[in-house]
C-alpha cells in the first residue's frame, strides 16, 4: 500500500520478522532451513513457506482469545493462501474456513475441514456454488444482499434443506486502510445496508422456510492496522443486535469478519491482543457465539518469495532486474504495497545503493521496490521478498507465458515440494487449436 511509513533499517526488518536470521554461511535461514539451498534445488522464483510459522500465528491468534476467556471460532480466509498443505496444518490447529467461491469450498473439504466449520462469503455467489454449499450443510452462508436471500431460500427448499445463514451487514466506515481492500463504505459492493437489517431479518426469520438465520458478519476491510474502525463496526453490530432482540427476533452468531493487519514496512501493526480486547469490549457481554476469518495476519510472514538477480541495469536509474515479476507477486504493481526485500547471503550493511528492483514483464508496474535503499546486488545474488505468504501464490498469473512458479513446504528439518514449477507444455497442452484456423 502506498505509505508515509520510512523504509526500516536492515535490523528492523529482522527484528520484526523473528523467523528469520543470517546463519553464517548458511545465508537467510527461515526458521532453521537455509533459503539458498531451496533456491540451488528449486530454481527461482520459488515461493517457500514455513508450516512452524503458520502454527506459531494460528496458536497465537486462538491464545489471545483464550486469554480473555472469550470462546471464538477461527475460520481461516483461504482466499489468502488456498494450497492444500497450508489448510491442512491450519486445520489441525483447529481452524475452519472462510471461502468465497465454490473451489475454496471443495479446497477446505478436501483438506479434511468439517462442513459446519466452513463459512461462505463472496459477492456473486452463483445457484450452483449456493447448492454445493446447502448440499454440505456448511456452518453458515453470509448473505450478501436481498436478492441472494429470495435465491438461498428457494434452491434450499427446492432440496428440502434450511440453509443456515447470517446477513453481512455493510456498516458504511471507513477502515482507513487501501482503498482497494476497503469493504465497509457504503459505496462499496459488499454486504446489506445497516439500516435496512431489521426489516429484512424479521422477514427471513418469520416467513422464509428455506433459512435458518443465526445472526449478523461484518467485514470492513483487510490490512487494518488501527484499532478505531474495528470498534466502530462492531458497536454498530452490536447495536443491531440489540435492536432485532427487542423486537423479539433470535441472534446466536456474530461473524466479525477478517482484515488484522501486519508490518510489511514500519507499520504499527497492532497484535491479535488489540482485535480480541475489541471484540471483548463490543460484543462480548451479547451471549452470541462469535467467529473471526483472519487470512493475512496468519499467512503473510509465513511465506517468501526466492528470486535471482537476472542483471542490474545502469540508466538513469539502478534497476535491479530479479527474475520474479507481476505474474508471481502483483501485490506492488496492484496496490503500490511495500515488500521487505534481503539479500540471502548476509551483507555488509555498512554500503548500501539506492535502487530500483523490477521484473521482467513488459509492464511499468512490474516494480517491487523504488529508490529503496538496499545492500549492493549483483547478477546471480539472490534475494527474498517478504511477507509473501498471503496474496502471493494466490493472485500468481502466467502473463508473458511464465509458468506458476514452485513452492515449497518448510517445516523444522523437513522440506517438502509442494507444488511443481510449471512448464510451458503445462500451459499449452490447455489450448486447442481447430485445424480449420490453420489456412492463408
Ligand atoms: C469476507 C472476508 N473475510 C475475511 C477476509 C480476510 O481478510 P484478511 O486477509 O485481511 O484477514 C476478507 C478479505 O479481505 C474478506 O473479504
Ligand atoms: N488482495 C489483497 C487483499 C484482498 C482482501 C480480500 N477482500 C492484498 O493483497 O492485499
Amino acid at each position: 500500500m502506498t505509505s508515509t511509513h520510512p523504509d526500516p533499517t536492515f535490523q528492523t526488518l529482522l527484528n520484526n520478522h523473528p523467523n528469520l536470521s543470517y546463519e553464517g554461511r548458511q545465508g537467510l535461514v527461515m526458521d532453521g532451513t537455509s533459503l539458498t539451498d531451496i533456491a540451488r534445488e528449486h530454481g527461482t522464483p520459488c515461493w517457500v513457506i514455513s508450516a512452524d510459522t503458520l502454527r506459531q500465528r494460528a496458536h497465537a491468534l486462538q491464545d489471545a482469545f483464550r486469554a480473555r476467556n472469550l470462546p471464538i471460532h477461527c475460520h481461516f480466509a483461504v482466499k489468502a493462501q488456498d494450497h492444500q498443505a497450508c489448510l491442512t496444518v491450519l486445520a489441525h490447529c483447529g481452524f475452519g474456513a472462510d471461502v468465497v467461491s465454490g473451489g475454496e469450498l471443495r479446497r477446505a473439504l478436501a483438506a479434511g475441514i468439517r462442513a459446519r466449520d466452513i463459512v461462505f462469503s463472496g459477492i456473486g455467489k452463483t445457484d450452483d456454488e449456493l447448492e454445493l454449499a446447502i448440499h454440505h450443510q456448511i456452518g453458515q452462508i453470509n448473505v450478501e444482499s436481498v436478492e441472494e436471500l429470495h435465491r438461498i431460500n428457494a434452491l434450499a427448499q427446492n432440496m428440502q434443506q434450511r440453509a443456515r445463514i447470517a446477513f453481512r451487514v455493510n456498516p458504511d466506515i471507513d477502515a482507513q486502510t487501501h482503498s482497494k481492500i476497503t469493504t465497509g463504505r457504503a459505496e462499496d459492493k459488499f454486504g446489506i445496508a445497516h439500516d435496512a437489517i431489521p426489516a429484512l431479518y424479521r422477514k427471513a426469520q418469520t416467513d422464509m422456510p428455506g433459512v435458518e438465520l443465526v445472526g449478523l458478519a461484518v467485514h470492513l476491510g483487510s490490512q487494518m492496522v488501527t484499532a478505531a474502525p474495528f470498534r466502530k463496526g462492531y458497536e454498530r453490530i452490536a447495536a443491531l443486535v440489540r435492536t432485532l432482540r427487542e423486537d423479539g427476533l433470535h441472534v446466536s452468531d456474530i461473524d466479525c469478519g477478517g482484515g488484522l493487519g501486519i508490518a510489511y514496512r514500519n507499520e504499527q501493526a497492532p497484535p491479535p491482543a488489540m482485535l480480541a480486547d475489541v471484540i471483548a469490549e463490543t460484543l462480548g457481554d451479547l451471549d452470541v457465539q462469535l467467529h473471526v476469518e483472519p487470512g493475512r495476519w496468519l499467512a503473510a510472514p509465513a511465506g517468501v518469495l526466492l528470486a535471482r538477480v537476472i542483471d542490474v541495469k545502469d540508466a538513469a536509474r539502478r534497476f535491479v532486474i530479479i527474475d520474479a515479476g507481476m505474474n508471481d507477486l502483483v501485490r506492488p504493481a496492484m496496490y503500490d504495497s511495500w515488500h521487505g526485500i534481503l539479500p540471502l547471503n548476509e551483507p555488509d550493511t555498512t554500503t548500501e545503493e539506492c535502487v530500483d528492483v523490477v521484473g521482467p514483464i513488459c509492464e511499468s508496474s512490474d516494480i517491487f521496490a523504488r529508490q529503496r535503499s538496499l545492500p549492493p546486488l549483483k547478477k546471480g545474488d539472490l534475494v527474498a521478498l517478504l511477507d509473501a505468504g498471503a496474496y502471493g501464490t494466490v493472485m500468481s498469473s502466467t502473463y508473458n507465458s511464465r509458468p506458476l512458479a514452485a513452492q515449497v513446504m518448510i517445516e523444522g528439518d523437513r522440506k517438502a515440494i509442494i507444488r511443481r514449477r510449471q512448464t510451458l507444455e503445462e500451459l499449452l497442452v490447455q489450448e486447442a487449436v481447430p485445424d480449420w484456423l490453420a489456412r492463408p
